[in-house]
């Protein structure tokens, strides 16, 4: 399952904004600002992380996504599926530059099954540069660079099908 979602979720492809795909209720998920792990927490008992993948990788291994971030030698990377009451709604993938993994961001190596969010939306000095909204087949998902302390990361999610946000399009 986690495979096969996280290979859907590098198969997506990015829609401008004005696409007439893109109707209001699914924008009003796919443009979420706030926590995506807050808001799934407002349709279930126990948000979770199935911790996939964490580990360095290097800048060959990117594809457009390199385009998206700071050259560096090295990327922390990190493939999750977020859980609601232990269903996967959500498959992550998120890239961070060597480069940004200095200081209080040194964190972020070591999340391990917390969700990224709970870190990322505590720091006051978290800014995100884009949403990007993206499909593959049926599924919807969404690419944001944040920033924090103004140092990049690459957050892509691809909504899998027994998340809340299909059931919002019905
Ligand atoms: C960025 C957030 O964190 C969520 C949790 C993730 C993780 O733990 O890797 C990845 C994607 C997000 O849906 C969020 O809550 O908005």
């Amino acid at each position: 399952m986690s495979q096969d979602a996280l290979a859907q979720l590098r198969a997506l492809h990015w829609l401008p904004a004005s696409s007439p795909l893109l109707t209001a209720p699914l924008l009003d998920w796919l443009m979420e600002e706030d926590s995506m792990t807050r808001r799934f927490e407002q349709h279930c008992q126990q948000v979770t992380v199935q911790l996939v993948r964490e580990a360095f990788i290097d800048a060959g291994e990117l594809q457009e996504e390199g385009d998206l971030l700071p050259a560096d030698q090295r990327f922390w990377l990190r493939e999750i599926l977020l859980c609601g009451d232990g269903v996967p709604w959500l498959a992550g993938r998120t890239l961070v530059p060597e480069s940004t993994l200095n200081g209080p961001e040194q964190m972020l190596q070591q999340l391990g099954t917390r969700p990224l969010g709970r870190y990322l939306f505590a720091d006051s000095t978290l800014t995100r540069d884009f949403i990007d909204p993206g499909q593959v087949g049926a599924l919807w998902g969404r690419r944001s660079r944040l920033r924090l302390s103004g140092k990049p990361l690459l957050l892509t999610e691809l909504f899998l099908p027994a998340s809340p946000l299909y059931r919002a399009l019905d």
